[in-house]
C-alpha cells in the first residue's frame, strides 16, 4: 500500500472532529489582492471555498484587489497615496476602485468558484444595501466605514447553496455616494453583522509579526492593542488587525491571520490540529 494514500486518509479521519465543530458555522473569508497571486492560487482557493460549502460550511468570500487597483490607477496616470493603511480616494479614484473591484476582480473570483464546481454569486455593498457607510474622515475622501448592515441577502444565499462574493465598495446614507471601503474593513464588518463562527484575513505573510519578526500564533486584544501602539503593527497589518478587534467585540468567536500564498491555507486553519498564522480571540 502506497504511504502517502495512508496518510490521505487519516488526514481525512482526523478532520472529522473539525467538520462536525464546523457544521452549519459561518465563516467570512477575506482575500486580499497580494494573496491572490496566479491563476493556480486562485483555483485553489476557490476548491477551499467549494470544499467547506460541500461539507455543510457558509463560506462568504470578502475580497480586496489593492494590488489590480494600483496597475489600473498607473495606466490611467492617477496618483494613489495611503494614510494608515487606506487609500486616499478622489472622486477619480473611487470610480477606478468600483471598477476594478467589483468588476475585474470579483468577477474573477467568482469564475473560479465556478470552476471548481460550486455555485457563487458577486455583489458589492450597494447590493440590497449590503453595506452602507459613512466617510471614514476628511483626509481620505471617499473612503467610506461601514454604519448599516443589512446581512439578510447572504442568509438568502447560504439558503439556496449559494456563495456569496462581497466586493468592498459600499453606498452613502444618501444611497448617491459610491465608497471606497477597505477589504479588511468590510470582511470585519460583514463577519461581525453575522456573528460568524470564524473571519479569516488571507493575506502575504505568515502572520502578525513581534518587533523581532517572530509569528506571534496566539494574541488576545491587548496584546493586538499594544502592538499598535508601539509600532509592530503597521501600514496593511493596521486595518487588518484593528478589523479584528471590532469583530471580535460584535460577537465573532475568533479571527484567524494567515498567509493566503500557502497551499490550502483555509483548510489547515480550519479542519487540522495544527491551525495556520495569527489567531486572535479573548484569552480563555
Ligand atoms: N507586525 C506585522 N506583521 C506582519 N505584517 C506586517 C506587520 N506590520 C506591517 N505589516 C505589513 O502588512 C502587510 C499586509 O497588509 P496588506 O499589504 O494590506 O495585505 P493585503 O493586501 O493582503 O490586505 C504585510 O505584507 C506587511 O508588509
Ligand atoms: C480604503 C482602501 O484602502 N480600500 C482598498 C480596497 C481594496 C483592498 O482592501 O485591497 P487589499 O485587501 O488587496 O489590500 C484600496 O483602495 O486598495
Amino acid at each position: 500500500m502506497n504511504r502517502d494514500w495512508i496518510a490521505t486518509a487519516r488526514t481525512l479521519s482526523e478532520a472529522l472532529p473539525y467538520l462536525q465543530r464546523y457544521s452549519g458555522a459561518i465563516v467570512v473569508v477575506k482575500f486580499g489582492g497580494n494573496a491572490m497571486g496566479d491563476a493556480t492560487a486562485m483555483a485553489e482557493f476557490a476548491r477551499d471555498i467549494v470544499l467547506m460549502k460541500q461539507v455543510g460550511m457558509n463560506p462568504v468570500v470578502v475580497h480586496g484587489g489593492g494590488p489590480m487597483i494600483n496597475e489600473m490607477l498607473d495606466k490611467l496616470g492617477i496618483k494613489s497615496e495611503f494614510i494608515r493603511g487606506k487609500r486616499v480616494t478622489d472622486k477619480n479614484t473611487v470610480e477606478v476602485v468600483e471598477m476594478v473591484l467589483t468588476g475585474l476582480v470579483n468577477k474573477r473570483i467568482v469564475q473560479a468558484i465556478m470552476d471548481e464546481g460550486g455555485r457563487a454569486v458577486g455583489l458589492s455593498g450597494k447590493d440590497d444595501d449590503l453595506m452602507v457607510a459613512e466617510a471614514d474622515g476628511p483626509e481620505l475622501g471617499f473612503v467610506g466605514k461601514p454604519v448599516e448592515m443589512n446581512v439578510q441577502v447572504l442568509r438568502d444565499l447560504f439558503s439556496a447553496g449559494i456563495i456569496p462574493v462581497v466586493a468592498p465598495v459600499a453606498t452613502g446614507m444618501d444611497m448617491l455616494e459610491t465608497f471606497n471601503v477597505n477589504g479588511d474593513t468590510a470582511a470585519g464588518a460583514i463577519a461581525g453583522a453575522l456573528r460568524a463562527d470564524r473571519l479569516l484575513l488571507l493575506t502575504d505573510v505568515p502572520g502578525v509579526k513581534d518587533a523581532s519578526g517572530e509569528v506571534v500564533t496566539q494574541l488576545s486584544p491587548d496584546q493586538v492593542r499594544a502592538m499598535i501602539a508601539d509600532g509592530s503593527i503597521a501600514g496593511g497589518m493596521i486595518p487588518k488587525t484593528e478589523t479584528a478587534l471590532e469583530a471580535l467585540e460584535k460577537g465573532v468567536r475568533a479571527v484567524v491571520i494567515l498567509d493566503g500564498r500557502l497551499p490550502n491555507a483555509s483548510l489547515l486553519e480550519l479542519f487540522t490540529e495544527h491551525g495556520a498564522g495569527s489567531i486572535i480571540r479573548e484569552p480563555r
